[in-house]
């Protein structure tokens, strides 16, 4: 998979996620902690699924997820597909 302009990048990204530097990154908020743990094992399933895994980080009701491709060395398709899967599961 190669690594996308950063054109094709601010084009692709979907709604509410943002670039940091090579990783894109969506900060989600739920009404209880166990629904943001629920959330990131849900979103694990995708993520092994889709043989393209995150970074995901639990907090208090907030569940912060970074995607790069690790491989490829920055990022690709792929991340802004799981994001736009992992919305999905939102
Ligand atoms: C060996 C390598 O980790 C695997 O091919 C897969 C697993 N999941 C992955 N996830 C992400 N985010 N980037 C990768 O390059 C990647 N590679």
């Amino acid at each position: 998979m190669s690594l996308l302009s950063d054109t094709e990048i601010a084009d692709g990204l979907p709604a509410k996620w943002t670039r940091d530097d090579d990783e894109i990154v969506r900060e989600y908020t739920f009404d209880s902690y166990l629904d943001g743990v629920e959330f990131a094992g849900d979103i694990g399933e995708v993520a092994e699924e889709e043989f393209h895994h995150p970074e995901i980080i639990i907090g208090y009701k907030s569940v912060e997820v970074r995607l790069t491709s690790h491989e490829a060395g920055g990022i690709t398709k792929d991340d802004l597909r799981l994001a736009a899967l992992f919305d999905d599961e939102y």
